[in-house]
């Protein structure tokens, strides 16, 4: 019997042809409404691969519905909606796209921040709902982003990848891991800084973490109050790293100057959420790696670790290294 892989979304066909060839491929046939978790788990119970989204919640429930299941191929870099220790016990391969999303969500990160602080929305609005009556010395004035001082949460790949954005526009640079990376020091001129000194000296706060029990509620109000008045924060890592709440509150209390948003809490966030209704909050909905090129990419690769796996192949992104093939 062909193993059988099952996708949870719509993929184009021109993608997915190799894996056609070899093996039985089905598809939830919808590219914008996520896979219901009893398809979800009557898919999982007959299935050798998933490839799936980070919509998707691939739990214990999923990874012990049948007794198949070999490789969980993830859409994205950050897999906190894949429970990996579920998989480890059931020796189940889970894959992610790291490495060719990385310029993309740089990009992304540094146009976000560039917005933020020249205020985009809200000039590009002004001019299309006709309030532009007249140049005036500070109409729409943002804040500079050239030799200002970005502070950067989770110096991986991302991290770097927007530092070095960040250098080209004369940028101090610090950052805050779990271990120092000297040769990200010497490369990009990036100054260690511990948490607290990170948020208290930095203009443009830019958080790229996994989320992780550790990073979870990183950012409360508490840690709001320690960054200057003027400070822009902007978040393209996962939602929960922020107290939305908190958040709010310093927004609307003048803690901090603005925010810019690619992820939340509750994605797609609801169109009532207060954050919304703030002229000094840009919010993206998850696009950080969405260009045509890269996640034509990221599936590429996705398909790309299904094929290894299933053909006892290593697979060139796993994320639970201690995974071998039984
Ligand atoms: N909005 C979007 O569309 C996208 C969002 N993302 C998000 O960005 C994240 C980062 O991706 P990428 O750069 O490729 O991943 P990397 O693993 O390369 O980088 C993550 C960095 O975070 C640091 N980190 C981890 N835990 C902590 C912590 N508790 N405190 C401080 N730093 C921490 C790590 O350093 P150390 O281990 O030393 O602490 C590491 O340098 C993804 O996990 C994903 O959530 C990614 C792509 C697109
Ligand atoms: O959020 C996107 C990812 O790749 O992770």
């Amino acid at each position: 019997m062909r193993p059988y892989v099952y996708i949870t979304r719509k993929l184009p066909d021109a993608v997915i042809k190799t894996l056609k060839q070899k093996f039985t491929v089905n598809m939830w046939d919808h590219e914008d409404i996520s896979v219901p978790k009893d398809v979800l788990l009557a898919e999982a119970k007959k299935a050798d691969a998933l490839l799936t989204m980070l919509t998707d919640a691939v739990d214990e429930s999923v990874l012990s519905a049948g007794e198949r299941l070999k490789v969980i191929a993830n859409m994205a870099v950050g897999f906190d909606n894949v429970d990996i220790e579920a998989a480890r016990r059931r020796g189940i391969a889970v894959c992610n796209t790291p490495d060719v999303l990385t310029a993309s969500t740089a990009d992304l990160t540094f146009a976000l921040l560039m917005a933020t602080a020249r205020r985009m929305e809200e000039a590009a609005r002004f001019v299309k709902e006709g309030k532009w009556n007249s140049w005036s010395p500070f109409l729409l004035a943002g804040q500079d982003v050239h030799h200002k001082t970005i502070g950067i949460v989770g110096m991986g790949k991302i991290g770097e990848a927007v530092a070095k954005r960040a250098g080209g526009f004369d940028m101090n640079i610090l950052y805050h891991n779990r271990s120092q990376k000297p040769e990200v020091e010497h490369k990009l001129g990036a100054v260690y800084a511990t948490f607290d000194e990170l948020v208290s000296k930095a203009d443009f706060i830019v958080c790229l973490t996994p989320l992780t029990p550790e990073t979870k509620n990183m950012f409360t109000i508490d840690v709001f109050r320690e960054m200057k008045k003027t400070a822009v924060f902007i978040n393209v890592s996962r939602g929960p790293v922020v107290n939305e709440q908190d958040l709010y509150e310093a927004l609307t209390t003048g803690e901090i100057a603005a925010a810019g948003l690619d992820v939340f809490e509750k994605e797609p966030i609801g169109r009532e959420h207060p954050l919304l209704t703030l002229n000094n909050v840009i919010a993206l909905p998850h696009i950080g790696s969405s260009t045509i090129e890269t996640r034509t990419a990221m599936m590429t690769l996705c398909v790309e670790n299904i094929e290894s796996i299933l053909t006892g192949k290593p697979p060139k992104t796993l994320v639970n290294k201690e995974w071998q093939p039984v």
